[in-house]
């Protein structure tokens, strides 16, 4: 997986059509936030996510209040958004419909 920054046009690219998904303001990390039924649902995400975030040696900048998650995520070795960041965006999406989001 390429840690390369991608440029502005590849992250536009990318990020078209990607339901919820934002470029952060100071375009470094994509960020988006779920909101699930409850706490356990919450964190059952939370949890698969952080096993798959392990198998990719990407691991997501977030924060949980109740049933929400915010999350960020960049790549630190290129100051800002690269492949592997839409990799795991797309796979926390996967997890999220799981649960009917
Ligand atoms: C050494 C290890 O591969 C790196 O520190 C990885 C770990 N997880 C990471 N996660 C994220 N989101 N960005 C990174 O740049 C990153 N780097």
């Amino acid at each position: 997986m390429d840690d390369t920054r991608l440029k502005p046009e590849e992250l536009n690219d990318a990020l078209t059509a990607r339901e919820g998904w934002a470029l952060a303001e100071d375009e470094t990390a994509i960020t988006r936030d779920f909101k699930f039924a409850d706490f356990r649902e919450a964190f059952a995400f939370m949890s698969e996510c952080a096993l798959a975030a392990e198998r990719l040696d990407h691991h997501p900048s977030w924060n949980n209040v109740y049933n929400r998650v915010g999350v960020s995520l960049t790549t630190h070795s290129s100051g800002g958004v690269s492949a592997r960041d839409i990799e795991m965006s797309k796979i926390m999406d996967a997890a999220a419909r799981r649960y009917g989001i």
